[in-house]
C-alpha cells in the first residue's frame, strides 16, 4: 500500500473547551498518513494520477479557518472524513497536537485511524 504523508503541518483554528478558546485562534500541528487507492502515479509521472498533497494541505486549512470544535477528537474525525470522501483515500491516519496546551508538555493530542466503510 502506498501512503502520502504530511508531517508537522501547522494550521490555525478555533479549538478548545474553554470560552476564550472560542475567540482566540490557536495553532495545531497535524501529521497525516493517507493511503492511496492505486500506485498509478509511480509509473505515469503525472500529477493527475497522484493525490496532490498541496491540495490536501490547502483544503484542510480552508475548512478549519471556518467554525470551532471543542475537542481535538472531533476535529481529527472531521479531517479524517474529509480525506476519505474528498480525496477518495481508502484509509487515513490523523494525528492532531496542541502546542503549549499544558505545562511541562511539548504537545498533547490525538491520533485516529479510519478506513472506508464498505
Ligand atoms: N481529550 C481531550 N482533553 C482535553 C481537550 C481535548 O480536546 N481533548 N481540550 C482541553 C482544553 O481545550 C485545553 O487544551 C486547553 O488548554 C482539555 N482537555
Amino acid at each position: 500500500m502506498d501512503i502520502i504523508f504530511l508531517r508537522e503541518l501547522k494550521v490555525v483554528t478555533l479549538i478548545g473547551i474553554y470560552e476564550w478558546e472560542k475567540r482566540v485562534p490557536q495553532m495545531l500541528q497535524l501529521d497525516l498518513d493517507i493511503a492511496l487507492p492505486n500506485s498509478r502515479a509511480c509509473h505515469s509521472d503525472d500529477i493527475k494520477d497522484a493525490l496532490d498533497y498541496a491540495q490536501v494541505a490547502q483544503h484542510i486549512q480552508t475548512v478549519l479557518s471556518d467554525g470551532h470544535f471543542s475537542l481535538l477528537e472531533t476535529l481529527a474525525e472531521h479531517i479524517a472524513q474529509i480525506i476519505l470522501k474528498d480525496f477518495n483515500a481508502p484509509w487515513v491516519k490523523v494525528s492532531v497536537a496542541k502546542l503549549q496546551a499544558i505545562r511541562n508538555c511539548k504537545q498533547v493530542g490525538i491520533c485516529i485511524e479510519r478506513g472506508q466503510v464498505r
